[in-house]
């Protein structure tokens, strides 16, 4: 379960304070999936950073399962998230050098897991995303949602129980958006994660079992 009690996220830039979040509460159980919805610059990445510990509230609090883990020490903290959070971005971050299979398995090896246990999970994620035929080849071999599913299945490797999406389907066509969304929505429903997505795209919001809205730093509705 994640807490967020009156989480408030304020940047200083040339001087300026800008308060992207304005305390924000809201409690997602284990296994919800939630859309986060806003127009432009209302502080939806800001907070899903947060949410996957990458950045730190300015005050309030982030619980995971009643743990404030942000008192922790970096590196402490840097574990939690690796074994904890995958991310799906809407600009993937592969590594161009690598081929799928590596990049998959670029976390677990980061994490310390053999090469071998690391090449057979992520063999298994790849055939579970439909890229059983795609493993040796490197991002530029593959189409926009071939490569934004090899992220997806390098999310996946570390087995996290929150996945984080940032506008998943947002540069690919609708019916490659569509199978993007179908690949989270089964990893919810049928493994139990949570998934917590930043969408400007209605039809999957309402496809989540939970949506909110934000809006000058503030939840305006929450469904
Ligand atoms: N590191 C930073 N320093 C200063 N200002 C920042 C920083 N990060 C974000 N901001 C500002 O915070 C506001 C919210 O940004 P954020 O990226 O969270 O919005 P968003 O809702 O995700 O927008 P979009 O839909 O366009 O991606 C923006 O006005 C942005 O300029």
């Amino acid at each position: 379960m994640i807490q967020v009690q009156d989480l408030k996220k304020t940047f200083v830039k040339d001087g300026n304070r800008i308060e992207v979040l304005r305390g924000l509460n809201l409690t997602i159980d284990n296994g919800d999936s939630l859309a986060i919805l806003g127009v432009s610059g209302a502080g939806k990445t800001t907070f899903v950073h947060i949410l996957g510990t990458l950045d730190h509230p300015t005050s309030g609090e982030v619980l995971f399962n009643g743990l404030d883990v942000f008192k922790w020490p970096a590196k402490k903290l840097a574990s939690f998230r690796n074994r904890t959070i995958g991310f799906v971005f809407q600009f993937h971050n592969l590594l161009p050098e690598f081929n799928s299979l590596e990049n998959t398995m670029m976390p677990a090896l980061i994490h310390g897991m053999s090469r071998r246990d690391a090449l057979a999970r992520a063999e298994t994620i790849l055939h579970d995303v439909g890229l059983g035929d795609r493993m040796t080849h490197k991002p530029a071999e593959l189409s926009g949602g071939e490569q934004q599913r090899v992220a997806v299945a390098r999310a996946l490797i570390m087995e996290p129980e929150i996945l984080l999406a940032d506008e998943p389907t947002g540069n690919l066509d609708t019916e490659t958006g569509r199978k993007i969304e179908d690949i989270l929505l089964d990893l919810n429903q049928r493994k139990g994660i949570t998934l917590i997505v930043v969408t400007h795209n209605q039809s999957l919001a309402g496809r989540m079992s939970r949506s909110i809205g934000l809006r000058d730093g503030e939840i305006y509705t929450c469904g």
